[in-house]
C-alpha cells in the first residue's frame, strides 16, 4: 500500500485534486472540484465555508466513510483512495475518531458504558475511564445520556471517539446543537485532547470565531480550497465570544 507519494512523519493527510461527483438524476452535482492540501500531523484544523461547498463531503472521504470521483488521499504513508471497502472499515475503526452534531449515545448506557462499548473492538484502546476524565467527566462516569446536558452529552462522544486513541479526530458541527457557553466547554474538551494526545483533529464549523482557535484555517467555496491560513497564536476555546 507504501508507494513513493508517501507523506513521511509530518502529515496526517494529504488530498491531490480530489473530486466528488454525485448523480442526482440527470444532474450531475460537483460537490468538490480539484481540492489539494495537506494536513500536518498533530494540527488542529478548522474548515470554514458557505452551506454546501463541500466540508462534509472531504470530511467524509479523509475519513473513509465516502470515496473520490477521482485524485487521491493520502493517509501517512498509505494511498487511502485505493482502500478496498474491507480495508476503509479498518482505517476507520484504528485510526479515526468521528464527532457529530448528534451525540449517538446509547441510552441505556451509561456514559462509561458508551465510552467501554468502543474500545472492545479497538487494539490498544485508552482506559474507558481516562477518556472521560480527559474531556472533564471522571465525575460522571454512571451517569446515563439523559442525566447529562447537551454539552456533557457531546463531552462523553468525544471521549468516545478519543477512546480508541485514533490518529485524527473529525469533526462535523460538533458544537452546532450547543448554546454558546456549553460550546466552549466543548472545544475546551477537543483542545485538551488535541495538545494530551497529539490527535490530529479536523473541525468543521458555521462559526468563524472557532477558527482563532486552530493551528490552521482551510476556507472552501464551491467545492474548491479559496484560501488556507496559518495561526501562529490560537487562542483559548475561552476567549472566543459568540
Ligand atoms: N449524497 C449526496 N447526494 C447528492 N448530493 C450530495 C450528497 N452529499 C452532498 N451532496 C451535495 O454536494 C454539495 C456539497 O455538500 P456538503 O455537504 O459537502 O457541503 P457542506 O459545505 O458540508 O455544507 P453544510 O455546511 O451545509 O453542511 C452540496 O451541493 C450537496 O447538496
Amino acid at each position: 500500500m507504501t508507494d513513493n507519494n508517501g507523506l513521511g512523519d509530518h502529515l496526517t493527510f494529504r488530498t491531490i485534486d480530489l473530486t466528488k461527483h454525485y448523480i442526482s438524476g440527470e444532474t450531475v452535482i460537483k460537490a468538490l472540484r480539484g481540492v489539494t492540501l495537506e494536513i500536518p500531523k498533530g494540527d488542529m484544523v478548522v474548515l470554514l465555508g458557505p452551506s454546501g461547498s463541500g466540508k462534509s463531503t472531504f470530511l467524509n472521504i479523509i475519513g473513509g466513510l465516502d470515496t473520490p470521483t477521482s485524485g487521491e488521499v493520502y493517509f501517512r504513508n498509505d494511498r487511502l483512495s485505493q482502500y478496498t471497502e474491507k480495508e476503509l472499515t479498518l482505517f476507520r475503526r484504528h485510526n479515526v475518531g468521528f464527532v457529530f452534531q448528534a451525540y449517538n449515545l446509547v441510552p441505556s448506557l451509561t456514559a462509561l458504558e458508551n465510552v467501554a462499548l468502543v474500545t472492545d473492538i479497538s487494539t490498544n484502546p485508552l482506559p474507558p475511564m481516562e477518556a472521560l476524565e480527559a474531556v472533564n467527566l471522571g465525575d460522571r462516569a454512571s451517569h446515563f445520556p439523559s442525566q447529562l446536558s447537551g454539552g456533557e452529552q457531546q463531552r462523553v462522544a468525544i471521549a468516545r471517539a478519543l477512546a480508541k486513541r485514533p490518529e485524527v479526530l473529525l469533526c462535523d458541527e460538533p458544537t452546532g446543537a450547543l448554546d454558546s457557553a456549553t460550546g466552549i466547554v466543548v472545544l475546551r474538551a477537543l483542545q485538551d485532547v488535541n495538545k494530551k494526545y497529539g490527535t490530529t483533529t479536523v473541525i468543521i464549523t458555521h462559526n468563524a470565531s472557532i477558527a482563532n482557535m486552530a493551528d490552521r484555517v482551510i476556507y472552501f467555496g464551491d467545492g474548491q480550497v479559496v484560501d488556507v491560513k496559518r495561526n501562529d497564536n490560537p487562542i483559548s476555546p475561552e476567549e472566543i465570544s459568540w
